[in-house]
């Protein structure tokens, strides 16, 4: 079964999306936006600690291994887990629009059982821009790049500023967060989008 609601049809008057020209090259490691990222962070131990690349045009590609942690049904992974892992995927698309945003919309097709020990390659990609609305798309293949398609999403991202974070996160984590020169400086990259 599929479909998709009509706020994720871009409007006739959206534009391509447009790969920023200091994007990370295609292949390129893309790393953690954030230590503590249940999708992408080192510091979760029972985190999906999905690795993203850059990919070709506005895209990217991720591979996630599905763990005991992970499960919802016996030896399966859960379904929330997979949404995560294809949100992390598609967040992950900002390292190469150079553009800070948040999920508005997450549509979710779960079209096949997803073992644990899976890997899962996942792929996303932009395909219009309407003024702060990022129209995305992204799909999970069982074990790599031909495996057959286990979980697909079209998203709606929305473009923010860093005081999103700022003003909404928890103090403590705000405050470690503007303590590291780190994070302090991939904010700031993705800040001075022209
Ligand atoms: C250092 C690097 C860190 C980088 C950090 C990256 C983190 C990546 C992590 C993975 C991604 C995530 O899980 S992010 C976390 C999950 N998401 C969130 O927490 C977002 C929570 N929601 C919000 O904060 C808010 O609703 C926003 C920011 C999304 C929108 O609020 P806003 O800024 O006031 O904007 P608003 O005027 O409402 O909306 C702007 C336009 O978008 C449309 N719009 C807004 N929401 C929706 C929606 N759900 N469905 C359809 N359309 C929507 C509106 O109709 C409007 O269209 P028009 O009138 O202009 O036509």
């Amino acid at each position: 079964m599929s479909g998709t609601s009509s706020v994720l049809n871009p409007p006739a008057d959206a534009v391509a999306p447009v790969r920023h020209p200091d994007a990370p090259a295609p292949g390129e490691l893309l790393g953690t936006h954030y230590e503590h990222c249940f999708g992408c962070g080192g510091g979760q131990e029972h985190g999906l600690h999905l690795a993203a690349r850059a990919g070709e045009g506005v895209s990217v590609t991720a591979e996630f291994t599905v763990r005991a942690a992970h499960q919802g049904a016996p030896g399966l992974a859960h379904g929330g887990i997979l949404a995560t892992a294809l949100d992390e995927t598609l967040g992950s698309l900002h390292w190469v629009l150079r553009t800070i945003a948040v999920t508005g919309r997450l549509e979710t097709d779960f079209l096949l059982p997803v073992p644990v020990d899976t890997v899962l390659y996942l792929e996303a990609e932009v395909t219009a821009v309407h003024g702060r609305k990022i129209y995305c798309t992204a799909t999970g293949r069982l074990g790599g790049p031909d495996g057959d398609v286990a979980v697909r999403a079209d998203a709606l991202f929305i473009e923010v500023k860093v005081d999103h974070f700022i003003d909404n996160g928890r103090p403590e984590e705000i405050r470690a967060a503007m303590e590291d020169p780190d994070q302090v400086r991939r904010a700031r990259a993705f800040e001075v989008n022209p």
